[in-house]
């Protein structure tokens, strides 16, 4: 792809060799037509010079025969005696003087070269020589008389020169009139060539150089157009999905709002944000990152109407702006789209991720709404539905803009707080499972607000996590605990562990091992009296360096607990290399655990993964015995809730601890020193009638009956009594009694599950029936005996399924046959 920078350079490049400019085509015209010319001209000089040569050679043969003949006349004009135009023997020498020296050019002059080449004209110059040497004697005793013999004989020597070299001018002259009609001929020729190609040759060159001009101009306004679109393209769409960016996204909600404003309809925006993202780019690189992300444009897009925008923030952001709104309904119905799509898993080469989407929506006004507006309204909302628990969308509300004044207004009061150190630590013990002894005490902290009253550590902590404001607040926490931990150490309280919160925040600060063990040093304490409670939150950013910052901590020798467990990623394969002590169990899977089968089944495998782990478990928030009872049946060592004791100032913590320290109540009382009968029977009924009548019944069976009137009372006294058979009501209000069985069946498969209805209604009996989850199923009025024998059964079922899992290491379900009684 051509970034903006390489675009630039392009356009700027001086390409002219390969795009002649107008001003080049003109001097190559003027180039052309000057060389025209000078060929021409250099043409004519040359045959001007031939000619001239030509008229040199043959002056010279006319003349050389006119110095003939003007000899011949002075020697005729000298022994006549002529006495018009007398002439003495000396003008006579000076004549034959004058033809010697034409004589000695023809010899020796370069001009005369070419015409000696002339065979003629060379044996008329040899005929000019010998008669010469002939005539010089012959004149030195010339007498003025015509009848000396030597007049004669000079005469007859001229004669026939003069001729020859008048026939040879008249010879050379003649071909000198052929060669230069001839030259003439071809020149003119050339000329009427030259004369019509060279303004077609050069018409064409020019037509040519035009032409390519043309194309080149035509190719370069094209990839100019192209250039300047992809430009405006960069310039407004998003480079990894090629939706509209920031820029283009603000130019649409301006028009929106304007249409708004036109039409007098709404329009929405929604701010989409992905859950479970940034993990997924940490962890396969950036490069899968980006591919999830065109992936989920794509999808997207997919969902949108033909007038939505669909635009990317950055990161996993993106925006959707809904113009033309008829009905807020509108937005809903493609917020679910948006989240359905979300959450099909993705296939990216041979993997399959899975995430979803958080999404706030703002609606427009009924007046002009400024988009950035809109914009922060839709964030806050999304912010919201991400606390919601993800996978959800918000609407904007005015409500939650007063919580985001109301978190400004605590980041200030925070700061205060921090700078007066308004600030208390309340411990909360935590007790051991065999001896119910306290083991450790969880520091928390407390904020008394002048004005306003107690602040929950849920709501300032996020706060001041956001805000940074967390480290000096966390160190804090630690001097203060540890400097306590010390003073209960100074009072006997040995074997206790000062459990201190940390936050990932501080906990991922470059120096946190090295201010620890100043802390410590400080406050005089073992390490080994110190534990940190970490959540996996730790390991998000970087696993590796937190994993190495764990490793320097139990060098420095402090225990390490995972906090919340179950609630963030909980990755095994980590777990396992992660150098712990203790695990904990978070409050919401202890809530519901004696009726919800699901939180059953987490903390049933958080303990056993634990414990292959070899490490401890501590449940905290237990609140009452029968979560107590459940989580002591399944093996849990350590406990921490209000069932116990609530979060206590130092003072108060010290005589709690030293009462405890020979534990009776509840550890003790509820663990082992109760006595568990055989065979234990729980019945279940909303009327109290029929309870106190089975009672009555089945009481001397000897048989331990407890019974209950609503399933969750049903579900506590399951936690806390070995139970081994269940007689339900079939019609109660909260839930049916085959419901209640079902449930029991997943947290306490070993038991036999017994229906007593009134009516009988076959689907759920059956599908009861078919899920395993009832052994018989009785219809009232009941016969006494019967009942009495059905229950023996169950009893005796029960002792031959549990022989059966000690066996076999399974669980018999019962044979499923329903019995109407
Ligand atoms: N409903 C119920 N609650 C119980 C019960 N037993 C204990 N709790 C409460 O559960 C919270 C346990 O602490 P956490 O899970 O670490 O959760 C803590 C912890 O995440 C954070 N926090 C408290 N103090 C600090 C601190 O010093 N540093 C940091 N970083 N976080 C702290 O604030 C959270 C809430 O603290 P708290 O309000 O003190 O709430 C405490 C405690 O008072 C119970 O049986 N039932």
């Amino acid at each position: 792809m051509l970034s903006l920078a390489q675009l630039g350079d392009e356009r700027h490049k001086p390409n002219w060799w390969r795009r002649p400019s107008s001003l080049q085509l003109l001097l190559a015209l003027m180039i052309f037509t000057a060389s025209l010319y000078f060929a021409y001209r250099n043409i004519e000089q040359t045959h001007n010079l031939a000619a001239l040569r030509m008229g040199q050679q043959i002056h010279t043969l006319f003349k050389t025969s006119e110095e003939v003949s003007s000899l011949s006349r002075s020697l005729r004009r000298y022994v006549l005696k002529d006495p018009v135009d007398k002439t003495t023997l000396e003008q006579v020498q000076l004549s034959f003087e004058l033809l010697v020296s034409r004589y000695q050019l023809f010899r020796e002059g370069e001009a005369n070269r070419p015409l000696l080449q002339n065979e003629h004209v060379q044996q008329a110059v040899e005929a000019l020589g010998d008669a010469l040497d002939a005539i010089e004697p012959l004149l030195a005793g010339l007498k003025a008389d015509p009848y000396d013999k030597r007049y004669g004989q000079i005469q007859g020597l001229l004669m026939p020169l003069q001729e020859q070299f008048f026939a040879l001018g008249k010879e050379i002259t003649l071909s000198a009139d052929v060669r230069s009609e001839q030259l003439i001929k071809q020149y003119s020729d050339t000329h009427s060539i030259w004369a019509i190609a060279a303004p077609v040759i050069s018409g064409l060159l020019l037509l040519i150089l035009f032409f390519l001009q043309l194309r080149r101009s035509a190719r370069l306004n094209q990839s100019l157009r192209a250039k300047s679109h992809k430009l405006a393209h960069l310039a407004s769409h998003d480079a990894l999905t090629a939706l509209p960016n920031r820029a283009l996204l603000s130019d649409r909600l301006s028009q929106a709002s304007r249409n708004a404003q036109f039409a007098n309809k709404g329009f929405a925006v929604m701010f989409v944000d992905l859950d479970g993202f940034k993990p997924i780019n940490d962890s396969m690189g950036h490069a899968f990152g980006d591919l999830v992300l065109v992936e989920v444009a794509h999808r997207l897009t997919q969902q949108m109407r033909p007038d939505d925008t669909l635009a990317r923030l950055g990161g996993d952001e993106f925006i959707i702006i809904l113009p033309n709104l008829d009905q807020p309904e509108d937005a809903v119905a493609l917020a679910e789209r948006v989240i359905g799509t979300t959450s099909r898993p993705f296939k990216i080469g041979s993997y399959e991720i899975h995430i979803t989407a958080s999404l706030g929506i703002s609606l427009s006004g009924p007046g002009a709404s400024s988009p950035e507006l809109l914009i922060q309204q839709a964030d806050l909302a999304m912010r919201q539905a991400k606390k919601q628990g993800r996978n959800n969308y918000q609407w904007y509300t005015q409500d939650l803009e007063q919580k985001v004044d109301e978190r400004v207004n605590l980041r200030i009061q925070l700061q205060r707080a921090i700078e007066n150190e308004a600030f208390t630590l309340n411990y909360q013990p935590q007790f051991d499972r065999q001896n119910g002894r306290v083991v450790g005490y969880e520091a928390l902290l407390r904020w008394q607000h002048a004005e306003l009253g107690f602040i929950s550590p849920l709501q300032f902590i996020p706060v001041a996590e956001n805000t940074g404001q967390i480290v000096p607040l966390s160190e804090w926490v630690l001097k203060t605990a540890c400097r306590d931990a010390r003073l209960l150490l100074d009072q006997g309280y040995k074997g206790t562990l000062m459990a201190v919160n940390i936050s990932g925040t501080h906990f991922q600060r470059s120096n946190f091992v090295e201010r620890l063990r100043v802390i410590l040093e400080q406050a005089q304490l073992p390490p080994e009296a110190l534990e940190l409670e970490i959540t996996e939150s730790v390991l998000l950013d970087n696993p590796d360096k937190a994993i190495e910052t764990m490793q320097a901590l139990k060098r420095l020798g402090v225990s390490l607990a995972i906090d919340d467990f179950g609630t963030g990623f909980s990755s095994l394969s980590y777990l396992k290399r992660l150098p712990i002590d203790r695990v904990k169990i978070d409050r919401s899977f202890v809530q519901d655990i004696i009726s919800d089968q699901n939180d059953a089944a987490i903390a049933k495998g958080i303990i056993s993964m634990a414990h292959h782990l070899k490490l401890k478990v501590i449940a905290e928030g237990v609140e009452n015995e029968a979560q107590f009872a459940f989580l002591k049946k399944n093996h849990c060592n350590e406990f921490q809730g209000y069932y116990f004791a609530k979060p206590m100032p130092l003072a108060q913590l010290e005589d709690f601890v030293s009462q405890r320290q020979t534990p009776k109540e509840p550890v003790e009382a509820l663990g082992n020193a109760q006595k568990i009968p055989e065979q234990t029977l729980l019945l279940l009924d909303d009327e109290e009638n029929v309870l106190r009548a089975l009672t009555r019944l089945l009481r001397r069976e000897g048989y331990q009956i407890l019974t209950a009137s609503n399933a969750q009372d049903a579900f506590a006294l399951l936690a806390k009594h070995d139970v081994q058979v269940i007689l339900s009501d079939q019609r109660m209000p909260e839930m049916s009694g085959t419901e209640f069985l079902s449930r029991v069946k997943e947290l306490y498969p070993e038991t036999i599950r017994i229906i007593l209805s009134g009516y009988t209604d076959l689907k759920s009996v059956t599908d009861a029936v078919n899920r395993g989850s009832i052994y018989k199923f009785l219809t009232r009025p009941w016969d006494d005996g019967q009942l009495r024998a059905i229950i023996a059964q169950a009893f005796q079922h029960h002792r031959l399924a549990t022989s059966a899992v000690d066996e076999n290491g399974r669980v018999d379900e019962g044979d499923g046959i329903a019995s109407i009684g």
